[in-house]
């Protein structure tokens, strides 16, 4: 289904070579005209989300609105705190926030008024409640899994209703003492908010929700989605492989060590994690984006796992077109999204993907708001059996 055009997708496309424009804007338009947090200099998540729903541009006054908005409803029901808190810390994080988030349906403003008997016309009104509600409980979930399954010790702290989301989310982390991490975190959440509709998490939301299950389920099920590993769940496996790398290689890293150990990967048969795109044929702006942000800071810069991310990088492109296979060889935003992470001391990998999933809201919710606004229909392709696929290529 490579490049056949299918969907409708307002809020961003993805040019194969020039990467990803929201609403026209590129990674470097976003940076220069969202508004930050007060105090930092990177774009807020919710700029973005004003963005990806609008197509305006907020100004900072708007965006501080939306940050009290949603920090006035970012509380979890009770019952869903203790849903989470009753599952087992062995269980993956991605798959307990996609249950957090299909257990909050049960306040959802859109399947209430459905069964009361609305008119098509007003479904939307109802979504965009919903899906408000859901990106600004998305921290307080997300933050309660990590302290859950890895600082069962901390307690967990309430919504500041004077922070943006992702200083929320921070704090909530346990993390906001550090504002170089928190800054990074509001570009990874910004950056990683849509990437047109027909990637794995976003196109499941767009086709749950196209039978007109309510945001909360539609969303779920796309988490499900962003958990494989060759999608979102790939920033993970770069962080397990590049550690993996670095304790075979130890401290003498060269060129042509990490060309040995691509190779090893490539002949055991895996994919590297991190590289090739289904539709970009150039470095992600994503990555681009990321790095930039690692060369403006001298401690990123010392790191060595930082190092070896930005070496694997110069080194994986001729090794990939050597290799014959992939049609990009070179990194995607996983490449490099977890290092930093890893660096400023969030070194559970395994919960990487979460923040991924909280990002990948801003885009996908916003589209069903448009969905539901403009009456999109039940997405239904034909399928075709391998007989009917046969006589179809012998009668052709
Ligand atoms: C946020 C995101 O989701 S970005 C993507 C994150 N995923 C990863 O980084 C995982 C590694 N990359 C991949 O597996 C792939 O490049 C994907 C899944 C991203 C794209 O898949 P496709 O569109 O099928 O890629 P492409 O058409 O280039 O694949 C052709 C062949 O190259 C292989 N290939 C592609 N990328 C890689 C890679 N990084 N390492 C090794 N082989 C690769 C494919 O497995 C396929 O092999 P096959 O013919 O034996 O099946
Ligand atoms: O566009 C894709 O297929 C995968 C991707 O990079 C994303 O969803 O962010």
């Amino acid at each position: 289904m490579r490049g056949l055009k299918a969907m409708l997708w307002e809020a961003s496309v993805l040019d194969p070579n020039e990467g990803i424009r929201f609403h026209g804007l590129t990674i470097p338009d976003c940076q220069k005209v969202l508004p930050s947090a007060p105090g930092g200099k990177e774009m807020t998540a919710e700029s973005m989300l004003w963005l990806l729903l609008t197509g305006q541009v907020p100004s900072p006054e708007q965006s501080r609105q939306l940050s009290a908005e949603l920090a006035e409803k970012g509380e979890l029901p009770d019952f869903v705190a203790k849903l989470i808190d009753s599952l087992p810390n062995t269980l993956h994080p991605m798959t307990q926030l996609g249950m957090g988030v299909a257990a909050l349906n049960h306040d959802s403003a859109f399947q209430a008024a459905y069964e009361r008997g609305i008119k098509k016309s007003d479904y939307w009104t109802h979504t965009l409640e919903d899906c408000i509600n859901l990106i600004a409980r998305l921290p307080a979930l997300a933050a309660r899994i990590y302290r859950n399954v890895y600082h069962p010790e901390n307690s967990l702290l309430p919504v500041d209703k004077n922070l943006d989301l992702v200083g929320n989310y921070s704090n909530m982390l346990g993390f906001g003492h550090n504002e170089h991490l928190t800054e990074y975190l509001r570009l990874y959440i910004a950056l990683h908010g849509d990437h047109e509709g027909g990637n794995a998490s976003a196109h499941t939301a767009h086709l749950v929700g196209s039978t007109l299950s309510d945001p909360y389920i539609s969303y779920s099920a796309a988490l499900f989605a962003l958990a494989g590993p060759l999608h979102g769940l790939a920033n993970q496996e770069v962080l397990r492989w590049q550690l993996a790398m670095q304790k075979e290689i130890g401290n003498e890293v060269s060129h042509d060590k990490i060309k040995d150990y691509l190779w090893k990967t490539l002949k055991s048969g895996q994919v590297v994690p991190g590289y090739g795109h289904g539709v970009l044929r150039n470095p992600d702006p994503r990555f681009i984006a990321l790095q930039e942000f690692c060369k403006s800071r001298p401690e990123l810069q010392s790191s060595p796992i930082i190092q070896l991310v930005q070496q694997t990088a110069e080194v994986a492109p001729d090794v990939l077109k050597e290799h014959g296979k992939t049609k990009n060889p070179y990194p995607n935003v996983d490449a490099t999204s977890g290092c930093v992470l890893h660096h400023y001391g969030l070194t559970e990998f395994k919960y990487y993907t979460v923040i991924f999933g909280v990002s990948r809201a801003l885009g996908a919710l916003t589209q069903l708001v448009w969905a539901r606004a403009l009456g999109l229909p039940l997405e239904r392709p034909k399928s075709y059996s391998m007989d009917a696929l046969e006589k179809l290529i012998k009668s052709s």
